[in-house]
């Protein structure tokens, strides 16, 4: 189970995800949350990153000149676009040697599934609740209509305590937590981090 660890600003809790086994530990460039970090910063805290583990920056609605210049800047390895962006966007970071993440609200794969489902597959899928970052799941039954395919993840409002049945329900590759691992709005918790990985491994 790939999991990746989202919202991470600093050396502590970075390292903290590394050390309970994270694929992926998530860096938030979309302005407005209360994880918003900046690029320098990032590129500190990616250093102490092993070779392996995706170090991934995380946008929404931004230009892609923006993105792409701040994860240069920033150092990681992969992007994750949140806004509805056009295929042509991925293609573009590709191109400049990063690794993507497709993030789609449950509604909006829900559309597409119907109307273009051959675009789900050109990219990582990420489904995701409606508002990002909210910390609210949706309901796992608005996947039956459209089982989505190939090593896709699931986020939206997952915990220690619910990731496990929402995994056997569902059958993601791999899972994205950001509030379900905070002690409050932001502030990740070390110890909700190494408990999310156990209970994601089913450890
Ligand atoms: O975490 C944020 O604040 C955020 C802001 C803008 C876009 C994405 C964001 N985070 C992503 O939201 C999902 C799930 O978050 P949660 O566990 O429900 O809080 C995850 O993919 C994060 O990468």
């Amino acid at each position: 189970m790939f999991v990746k660890i989202c919202g991470l600003r600093e050396p502590l809790t970075v390292d903290a995800a590394v050390q309970s086994g994270a694929d992926a530990v998530g860096f938030v460039f979309a302005p407005g949350s209360p994880r918003t970090v900046d690029a320098a910063t990032v590129r500190q805290l990616v250093q102490s990153v092993p070779d392996g583990i995706q170090t991934v920056g995380v946008f929404r609605r931004q230009p892609i000149e923006e993105v792409l210049a701040t994860a240069h800047l920033a150092g990681v390895n992969t992007v994750q676009l949140h806004g509805g962006e056009p295929l042509d966007d991925f293609d573009r970071l590709r191109a400049e040697g990063f690794g993507t993440i497709r993030a789609l609200s449950i509604d909006e794969y829900a559309h597409e599934a119907r109307t273009a489902p051959e675009g789900l597959l050109a990219h990582r899928l990420l489904i995701d609740a409606p508002i990002p970052g909210a910390g609210e799941p949706f309901n796992p039954a608005a996947l039956d209509a459209h089982p989505p395919q190939g090593d896709w993840l699931l986020a939206g409002g997952l915990t220690p305590e619910n990731v496990a049945e929402l995994i056997a329900a569902v059958s993601p590759a791999g899972v994205d937590v950001s509030s379900g691992v905070e002690s409050t709005r932001g502030q990740k918790d070390v110890s909700l981090i190494r408990a999310f990985l156990a209970a994601a491994r089913g450890v």
